[in-house]
């Protein structure tokens, strides 16, 4: 028998109350956390291994079996290959305790495992390469790019001195540059907000009534046309336009709907649209160019116009939910990668935004996990 003694907050007080010959588990609360963040590069890092073993994917296909034993699911991910069961086994059981997959142990009369089973929890389900409902997982690849972590070393930099952009420092040029002269990496961008789009626009279509009387729909920064296609799909009254980098735009794939556009949303934005949509895109911006954004909206836009953007947004008052620190590490995220200024916003900053802009009113319409839906109106 072995006693746990759960410590919410301060040092042990001891081992008072613990049986003398049961071991002594001491649960330090503020340690274990602290243990927590300096190994959680680990989580990350397992989970690219195991996408690049195809094993989210085999679990996904495994359909008529509700668990899978590891040399099954070795089989089943890579067929014919030889493959380490201890090593695969042992990144298998850290995605279960991080509840990415159930691992469900049959135990003999020892109550010594004998077997460890597993299959996808909701959480691995996002991590699904390609899944038609959407995937995180190029997401985790983008944020784990080696040149990500090399911009990551120069963060301290930029609070001591902020003309120093840490993926400048650390590249040379900035990020949009630099995946201009890296394709493949450039791929895998665009391929992350593809993942994305997927699984957040069908919920935001459901909330969001907003689409119902535009005729045409420009997409500011749409990358391959994802959230336009989902919304044309949603919407067949509406026209899409998909306007983004000329590079971007050459690689998309053709969508129903949707006619795609190459140019410079810094120069012009193309017009015929009754409303603009932008999706995570002035999250990319200082103020300075998020308002020349805006402005060539405004201009590109009919009297009864509209933009339509979705933001993550960062909290005004920190309170303790959840969503606030994805919102607060994607602003260090857009620290480090960004030039210009990039950064997340509170709502009452993206207001500001738009009525400096020209814009009348600005309304948060309705939000989505962090994101929120904000209409900025001309009339
Ligand atoms: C973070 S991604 C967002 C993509 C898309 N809106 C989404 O949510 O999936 C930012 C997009 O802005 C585009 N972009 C960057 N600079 C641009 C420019 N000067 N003109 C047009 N698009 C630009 C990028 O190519 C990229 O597709």
């Amino acid at each position: 028998m072995s006693m746990a003694i759960n410590i919410m907050d301060g040092a042990s007080n001891g081992n008072d109350g613990v049986d003398a010959k049961a071991p002594a588990i001491i649960h330090h609360n503020v340690r274990l956390a602290a243990y927590d963040l300096v190994t959680m590069a680990t989580i990350p890092g397992a989970v690219i291994a195991l996408a690049r073993l195809n094993i989210f994917e085999a679990l996904a296909r495994a359909t008529t079996t509700p668990h899978l034993s590891i040399p099954e699911l070795a089989a089943l991910a890579l067929p014919g290959k030889r493959i380490d069961l201890t090593y695969l086994g042992r990144l298998l059981r850290l995605m279960a305790a991080k509840k990415i997959l159930r691992e469900v142990v049959t135990v003999d009369k020892n109550n010594t495992v004998t077997e460890r089973r597993y299959s996808l929890e909701p959480l691995g389900r996002l991590l699904v390469d390609n899944s038609k409902k959407g995937s995180l997982l190029h997401m985790l690849y983008v944020q784990q790019f080696s040149e990500f972590h090399q911009a990551m070393d120069h963060l301290h930099e930029t609070v001591l001195d902020e003309t120093i952009q840490p993926f400048a420092r650390a590249h040379g040029i900035p990020a949009w540059e630099y995946f201009k002269q890296h394709p493949e990496r450039g791929v895998v961008v665009n391929e992350a907000m593809v993942g994305f789009s997927k699984l957040c626009m069908p919920d935001l279509l459901d909330v969001y009534r907003g689409f119902d009387d535009v005729h045409v729909l420009v997409d500011v920064g749409g990358g391959f046309g994802a959230s336009l296609g989902l919304i044309t799909a949603r919407h067949p009254h509406i026209s899409g336009i998909n306007f983004d980098q000329p590079q971007v735009i050459a690689a998309a794939p053709q969508l129903p709907g949707v006619v795609h556009v190459g140019g410079n949303m810094f120069e012009s934005i193309p017009s015929g649209g009754d409303a603009i949509f932008m999706k995570a895109i002035l999250h990319s911006w200082e103020d300075k160019r998020c308002l020349t954004i805006l402005k060539n909206c405004y201009q590109a836009l009919p009297a009864h116009g509209k933009v339509i953007s979705v933001e993550f947004t960062v909290p005004e008052i920190l309170d303790t939910e959840e969503g606030d620190s994805v919102a607060l590490q994607n602003d260090i995220y857009m620290m480090t990668w960004t030039d210009a200024g990039g950064r997340e916003r509170t709502e009452r900053h993206m207001r500001e935004l738009g009525l400096a802009a020209g814009f009348k009113e600005v309304h948060v319409i309705c939000k989505l996990d962090t994101l929120a839906v904000l209409e900025f109106r001309k009339p």
